[in-house]
This record gives structure tokens, C-alpha cells and sequence, in this order.
């Protein structure tokens, strides 16, 4: 099947400086793809260049079939939702959604038909007569959305639309947003450098690191199998310790079995605190990855007690059921799905 996007090899320079480099992006019709990365990794300067604000220095960038490379924006086809909305605001909420058509030409009944669906479809029933400065900023942005899905676009693109909206909405929205997209069979692709909305709204995932690709896959591919230290980072597990083969940590488990398999030389462990348990002394630890140390604060964060736990000189967090005293001897279990091992000469 063709391709509703494909982005190869493209790199983009501002001035005398590259910011991205050898990008290779191949997005399905329907598909759901976020660019998620660190303030400054170009996620921006991608989407941008997809929608044709910014010049390709090399590479090419083709829209079902079509080379768009050096195509100006308007005649790409593109919509493209921003993080500040950008309504119209002298037009009522029904004409900014029907705008792109009346540019299309269509007829005002056939508008004014699309619009009734859009509204319906966007939870905005009965709003089509206000002003955006009279909508909460939750509406305001399905009112960009409407405007614009109202043209079918063959892409949408999404640049941090929700950044603007405080934490209860946003997660309204992305729900909202997620099934619209399945519903109507979008193709998507959304900047976002929230972990969360990225792993929840999108198939697949391009992170992103100072202008090339840290690791592409479906969010459960990132999150499960970081393909470096800095990906399992960037994905929660901020947790680090120095481990080595044969070395300070003890391997759990019946009869002491190799739970996790570390490389040759010093490595380092990444995993996330809700990953790992806090265990008592005496007790006999499930496979995995055990050191000891000394339970230095317990704090409650709801639901469980939260560990920070001194061991080889490291400070790190961990999950726990049961709340130790601080200043007491404990072990810490990295189980082994939750360990995430990689040579300490990797960066
Ligand atoms: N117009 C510009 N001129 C020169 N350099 C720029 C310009 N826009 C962005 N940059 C630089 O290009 C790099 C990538 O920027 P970009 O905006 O794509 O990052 P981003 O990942 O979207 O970051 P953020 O999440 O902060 O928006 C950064 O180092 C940035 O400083």
C-alpha cells in the first residue's frame, strides 16, 4: 500500500548549523506517529519541514506518491494544528471551522451541513455562534481541530497542541483526540515532549536526540526495550547504578540463577522506581537483580510507599509495599524485565 508519508534521508540546516540529520520516516495511511524528544531536538524543525516552512537542505519528502520536497506549504494539502490555536478572532466558531472550505469553494449549505457534523463530532453542539474569546481553551482548540479535519486533509499535523491547557483537560483531549483520529482513520503526526501523551496517543513513536533518530517503534517497544540509556532515561527509568559481571550485584532466584544477563566490563542499570521492590534483609529474593542498602527516606505518594535508597554510593528510588525505617538495612530488587543493562562505553 502506498504511503501516506515518506521522509528520506532529510536533513535541515539553520544557518551554517545542521539540526537534523539523515532523517528516514515512513508513515502508513491511518497511522498515528508522535516526534517526541528534548527541548532542542528538532522535533519542531521536522514537522515544520513536512509542512514546508522550512527548507530541506537534502533528503526528500513525498505525500502519497507525490514528491513534495521543495512544494510550498499551500500547495502541500497539509493541515496543521498549533500550540496558540490561531483562530480567527473576529469569526464565530462555526465560520473558523467552515473557513478552509469556503476557500475550497464549496457551497454554503454543503459548509453549513459539514460544520453541523464537525460540531457534533467535536462535543461543540450549540457553540457554531460563539467567539473563540468566548470558549474555555479546551474548546478553542477542538475548534482548530474542526477547522482542521473540516478540509480531509491526507495529513494532519499536530505541533504541541495541548501544551497550552492545564492537566485535566489535556488528557480529556488526547482521549477525544485518539478516537476521533481511529474513527475517521487519520493520519497523524504530533509533536509533543510529554512521554505520556506521546505513549498514549500514538501507534508509533520517533524519539528524537539533537537532530537524529534515538529509536523509532510502538510505544511498548521504547518502553520495554530501550535501545540506549538515554531512551530508557527519557522513557522513566531514571534510576542509574554501575553494575558489572560477577561483580557487586546478587542474582535473585532459586538456587541463585542468572536472572539477568550482563555484558562483559562495567555496564550501567537503568530501571524506573515503580519497577522496582524494596525488600526486607532475611527475605529470600525473586530473580532479578539484588543489592543492598539502606533505606535513607519513605515518603507516601498514594497508593504505596515510595523508597530512596542508598546503595554503592548512589542515591535511587523504588516502589515499595511496605514502609522501612529510615536508617535501616534493606535490599533492592530490579527484576529482570525491568532492568535495563547497556555497556557503560555507550552514551
Ligand atoms: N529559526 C531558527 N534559526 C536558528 N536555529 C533554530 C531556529 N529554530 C530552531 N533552531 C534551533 O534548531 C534546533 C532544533 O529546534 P526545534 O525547535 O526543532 O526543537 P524542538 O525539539 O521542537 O524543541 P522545543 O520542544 O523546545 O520546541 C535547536 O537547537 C534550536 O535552537
Amino acid at each position: 500500500m502506498q504511503s501516506a508519508l515518506t521522509v528520506e534521508g532529510v536533513c535541515v540546516d539553520y544557518g551554517a548549523s545542521r539540526v537534523l540529520r539523515q532523517i528516514n520516516l515512513t508513515v502508513k495511511k491511518s497511522e498515528f506517529v508522535a516526534l517526541l524528544g528534548a527541548s532542542g531536538c528538532g522535533k519542531t524543525t521536522l514537522l515544520r519541514a513536512i509542512a514546508g516552512f522550512v527548507p530541506v537542505a537534502q533528503g526528500r519528502i513525498g505525500v502519497e506518491g507525490r514528491d513534495i520536497t521543495h512544494a510550498p506549504p499551500e500547495a502541500r494539502g497539509n493541515a496543521m494544528v498549533f500550540q496558540s490555536y490561531a483562530l480567527w478572532p473576529h469569526m464565530t466558531v462555526a465560520r473558523n471551522i467552515g473557513y478552509g472550505l469556503k476557500l475550497r469553494g464549496w457551497a454554503k449549505a454543503r459548509i453549513a451541513a459539514r460544520v453541523v457534523e464537525l460540531l457534533a463530532l467535536l462535543r461543540l453542539d450549540g457553540l457554531g455562534d460563539r467567539l473563540p474569546a468566548q470558549l474555555s481553551g479546551g474548546q478553542r482548540q477542538r475548534v482548530a481541530l474542526g477547522r482542521a479535519l473540516a478540509v480531509e486533509p491526507p495529513l494532519l499535523l499536530l505541533d504541541e497542541p495541548m501544551s497550552n491547557l492545564d492537566a485535566r483537560v489535556r488528557e480529556t483531549l488526547r482521549h477525544e483526540l485518539r478516537a476521533l483520529q481511529r474513527q475517521l482513520g487519520i493520519t497523524a503526526i504530533h509533536v509533543t515532549h510529554d512521554r505520556e501523551e506521546a505513549m498514549t496517543l500514538a501507534d508509533r513513536i520517533l524519539l528524537l536526540r539533537d537532530g537524529v533518530i534515538a529509536q523509532e517503534g510502538p510505544p511498548e517497544a521504547l518502553w520495554s526495550r530501550p535501545a540506549s540509556a538515554y531512551v530508557a532515561d527519557f522513557l522513566g527509568a531514571t534510576n542509574e547504578l554501575a553494575v558489572q559481571a560477577g561483580g557487586g550485584a546478587v542474582r535473585g532466584g532459586a538456587g541463585g540463577a542468572v536472572a539477568v544477563a550482563l555484558p562483559d566490563g562495567p555496564a550501567r542499570l537503568l530501571f524506573r522506581p515503580q519497577e522496582a521492590t524494596v525488600l526486607p534483609v532475611g527475605e529470600a529474593p525473586p530473580p532479578g537483580l539484588v543489592f543492598e542498602g539502606v533505606a535513607r527516606q519513605v515518603t507516601y505518594p498514594g497508593g504505596g510507599f515510595r523508597v530512596a535508597i542508598e546503595t554503592s554510593g548512589r542515591q535511587v528510588l523504588a516502589d515499595s509495599a511496605w514502609s522501612p525505617a529510615e536508617g535501616s538495612a534493606v535490599r533492592l530488587l530490579v527484576p529482570p524485565a525491568a532492568a535495563h543493562v547497556f555497556a557503560a562505553t555507550q552514551t
